[in-house]
Parts: structure tokens; sequence; C-alpha cells
């Protein structure tokens, strides 16, 4: 059993405090993503799962045990990090061994476990060469490889896949999205890539700077954004938010608004063109974007407000054009002064 309980747990650098009390429950078997700016804390809180950062304050408990002054070793976590961490002089085959060896392991069961992850990651052929001889994505998989053959209970991610071009990061994702079907163990992956996060979390864990913005699920982060800050973060391009204190009052009316709603969101593929004379609001087009599947329109409603929609590929709109939006009222976020959603929950 691999569940995990992080209570109230806090990381300082000197004076500085940079986790700053994460409560957060990882179910056995749970594939959990901790996404989040550069320098939230990501990696950091991650380290500290894994035992290689101390715990400043807060108790850490892993299968029930407290974790906090357990050794790296003995807390039943691997983790696989960006820079693959491979011994230049090891063979494919001896590097994924080597942890094995070190614990002295009967060579039999060696075999077995190295056979079998050697299988699994595809890399039957590559077992003789030498991590210099190999592609990124290769050495990201012996980097898998030599975490899988410890059969730890929990698997830690630290950004694996970043070093990697964008076709073989998909690749490489798929291939972490089976692994974790097949093994079935509770899995932490860190990222800053929000398409990572979204397509492979059961869980998301939305960090800034050091504390929690959101923990759900994929849909949930999405569909409920509890405030600005998650609004922004997922979703590409970003969710267009209005300020309905100025210019944008009349949108209140218009769209239907709560009176405690200081500003509406509005994603860009939420954002319809209407009949001119029409819509909540008119915008100038200043260029759109042919994506293949879609054409994104960037347009202008003032000098300030810049707006962004989704349109279908074939739409043509020249530059210059004015267009009239509008927008579903089931599509609209609305959050209030504090940036927190309105009827949070
Ligand atoms: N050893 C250290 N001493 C002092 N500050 C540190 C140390 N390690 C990390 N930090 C600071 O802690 C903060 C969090 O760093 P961390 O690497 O966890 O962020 P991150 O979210 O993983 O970022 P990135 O996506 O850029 O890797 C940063 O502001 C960083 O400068």
């Amino acid at each position: 059993m691999a569940k995990l309980e992080l209570k109230d747990i806090r990381k300082s650098y000197g004076s500085v405090e940079i986790i700053k009390g994460i409560d957060l429950n990882v179910e056995d078997g749970e594939f959990c993503v901790f996404v989040g700016p550069s320098g939230c804390g990501k990696s950091t809180l991650l380290r500290m799962i894994a035992g290689l950062e101390d715990i400043t304050g807060g108790t850490l408990e892993i299968g029930g045990i407290r974790m906090n002054d357990i050794a790296p070793a003995k807390r039943g976590v691997a983790m696989v990090f960006q820079s693959y961490a491979l011994y230049p002089h090891l063979t494919v085959r001896e590097n994924i061994a080597f942890g094995l060896k070190v614990r002295k392991t009967p060579k039999e069961r060696i075999e077995e476990l190295v056979n079998e992850a050697v299988t699994m990651l595809q890399l039957e052929k590559l077992t003789e060469r030498y991590p210099r001889e190999l592609s990124g994505g290769q050495r990201q998989r012996v980097a898998i490889g030599r975490a899988i053959v410890g059969e730890p209970e929990t698997f830690l991610f630290d950004e694996p896949l970043s070093n990697l071009d964008a076709e073989l990061r998909v690749h490489m994702r798929t291939q972490i999205s089976e692994l974790h079907e097949r093994l079935k163990r509770t899995m932490i992956y860190v990222t800053h890539d929000q398409v990572e996060a979204m397509t492979l979390a059961d869980k998301i864990v939305l960090l800034r700077d050091g504390r929690i913005e959101q923990v759900g699920t994929p849909h949930d982060l999405y569909e409920r954004p509890q405030n600005l800050f998650a609004a922004q973060f997922i979703g590409a391009p970003k969710m267009n938010i209005f300020d309905l204190s100025g210019r944008f009052e009349h949108l209140r009316a218009t769209l239907q608004l709560d009176r405690d709603t200081r500003y509406c969101g509005i994603r860009p593929d939420n954002l319809a063109i209407a009949p001119q004379g029409e819509g909540a609001f008119t915008a100038r087009v200043r260029l759109t974007e042919y994506l293949g599947n879609a054409r994104l329109v960037h347009a202008d409603i003032d000098a300030e407000t810049p707006v962004i929609l989704e349109q279908p590929a074939g739409t043509e709109l020249a530059p210059g054009a004015e267009i009239a939006l509008t927008a579903r009222p089931e599509h609209i976020h609305g959050f209030k002064d504090d940036g927190n959603r309105v009827g949070r929950g």
C-alpha cells in the first residue's frame, strides 16, 4: 500500500520559506501530477517525498508510516530524473541492474527483473549499448527501467520528458501512461507542461509560490477552475478574462452575471461570433493563425483589451474586420473581487 499523506508540509532555506504548508492525499495507485510555473516548488516537494531534501515542518506519511526521518532507500520510492543520471561506463543492461547488484539481489532474480523491464520498455536490441550510443528517448527509457526493477511502491518523476523533442515527448507520455496502467503503482509526476498534466493525471495538484491553488481531476480544473490563477494556467490559449468593474460593466447585464462577479472568464473555444449588431461586445481582428484543425483569431476589444477566440479552420476574417462576440451562459466563469470562483466548489 502506498497511500501518501502530506500534512502541513513546509520547507525553508535559511529564513526563506519555499513550501508554505501543503496538505495533500495521494491514493494508492493514483497518478498525481504536480504542475505550476517555474519556481513554485514542484521539484522541492517531490524531492522531500523522495527523501532528497529535509522536511522543515509538517508530516509525510507513506503507507501510514511517518517518513520524515527515514532514509530515501527505505521509503519504497524510486525517482526518475530529467537528466536521466545514467552511468556512462555501464551498458544499458548494467545500468538497469546496478541498484539490484548493490542491494545484493540474487543473480537469477536480477536476470528476471531486468529482462522483464527491458521487454516492457522495448529495449531488447539496445541492452549492450552505452548511454552515449542512445537517443534521449532511449536514455529516458533506461532510467525508467532502472526505477522499475527496484519494484517500488511509488514512482516519482521529475520533469522526465523535458529534454526530449516534441514528437518524442508525446510518444513517451503515452508509454508512461501505459506503464501506470500495467504496474498500477502510485506515481507522482512533476511538470510545468499543462498538456502533460491534463493527459497523464488522475489528480492534478496546481501549485503557486509554495502553496496549492487547486487539487482535482483534469476535468475539474478545466471546467471549474477555483480561482483566476487556475483559470488562466490550465487551457491553451489562455482563458479570456474581463474585469467588470470598469468598461466591461455592461457585460453583467448582457451576460446575466451574478452580482458577486467581478471578473468574467470565457475560454477561446467558447466565444462565438454573433450576427452584426448582436453579441455582448465587439472586437476588431488583428490577425488569424491557421492551425489545421482550427483557426485562432486574435482581436482587440479596445487598445488595452486583446481577446482570443478559436474558430473553425475555414473561417475567413481579414485583419481590421469588426466582429460581434457572445458566449453561452454555461460557458462563462465568474470570479469575485478576491479572485475566487463565484459559487466555489
Ligand atoms: N538549495 C536551495 N537553496 C535556496 N533556494 C532554493 C534551493 N533549491 C530551490 N530553491 C528555491 O526554491 C524555489 C522552488 O524551487 P523548485 O526547483 O522546487 O521549483 P520548481 O517549481 O520545480 O521550478 P522549475 O519548474 O523551474 O524546476 C525556487 O524559488 C528556488 O530558487
